[in-house]
């Protein structure tokens, strides 16, 4: 029986044309004033610089180059962890600010606030850091959805297309593996968390349903009817 659901955000609750046409501008947009202000005086910017650093073997002192790189991991969608916290840094201005409200599709928005309040505990994953998560969730357009979730997880845990990112948030939640539902828009995704033992549901938001064997729903209305046959 599914106690658990565990869901992404891209392309599950909230529209890929969000992320890659609001968020990901914002970002490149300031990125490169809110690193040149804060490098030197910042220290969990700094932290992070020390990771690009690292991670792209560009010297720790050339904030341009520096800046370079991370300007081409966003137009690359590079899944790299502390791009993904700096964007997290830069998108809580947005919101704050008012540039824009997380987007949430109404089915999603709908059934996650049923499912809570039918006990079932949801929790996120996805490669937009944790801050990032509460953000989109905190300031979306249909209001505050952060007290539905019980918790989230971000690739601090492992990248989403490998099964031991899904065997350590088993373990984090210290629960069995088919009592959790795993929702994403990407296959290898699926594959890797049912490779940790865990039941997933395709989500196919728009474009032909695929020739598969896998579960696929058009949306979160269509999640819940497999939810109740299970
Ligand atoms: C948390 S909103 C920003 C999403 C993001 O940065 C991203 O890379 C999308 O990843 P997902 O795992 O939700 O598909
Ligand atoms: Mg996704």
């Amino acid at each position: 029986m599914i106690r658990v659901i565990l869901t992404d955000i891209e392309g599950t609750t909230s529209s890929i044309s969000f992320v890659h046409e609001v968020l990901f501008p914002y970002a490149a947009e300031h990125i490169g004033d809110f690193i040149r202000e804060g490098a030197a005086g910042n220290p969990a910017i700094a932290e992070q610089l020390d990771a690009v650093a690292q991670r792209s073997g560009v010297d720790r002192d050339d904030i341009e180059g520096l800046i370079e790189v991370l300007q081409s991991w966003i137009r690359d969608d590079r899944k790299e962890t502390p791009l993904k916290a700096l964007q997290g840094m830069l998108w809580e201005q947005g919101y704050q600010q008012g540039a824009f409200h997380g987007h949430i599709y109404p089915d999603a928005a709908d059934y996650l606030q049923r499912w809570h309040d039918r006990g079932l505990r949801l929790f996120v994953y996805s490669s937009g850091s944790v801050k990032a998560q509460k953000l989109i969730f905190g300031f979306s357009e249909a209001g505050d959805f952060t007290p539905f979730f019980s918790g989230y997880f971000d690739t601090r845990v492992g990248g989403k297309k490998e099964s031991q990112s899904y065997r350590n948030i088993l373990e984090q939640l210290g629960v069995e593996p088919e009592t959790v539902l795993f929702l994403s828009d990407v296959e290898a995704e699926l594959q890797a968390a049912e490779e940790a033992g865990i039941r997933t549901a395709w989500l196919v938001r728009e474009g032909e349903l695929p020739d598969t064997d896998r579960v696929v729903a058009r949306n979160f209305a269509e999640v819940d009817d497999l939810l109740r046959k299970r």
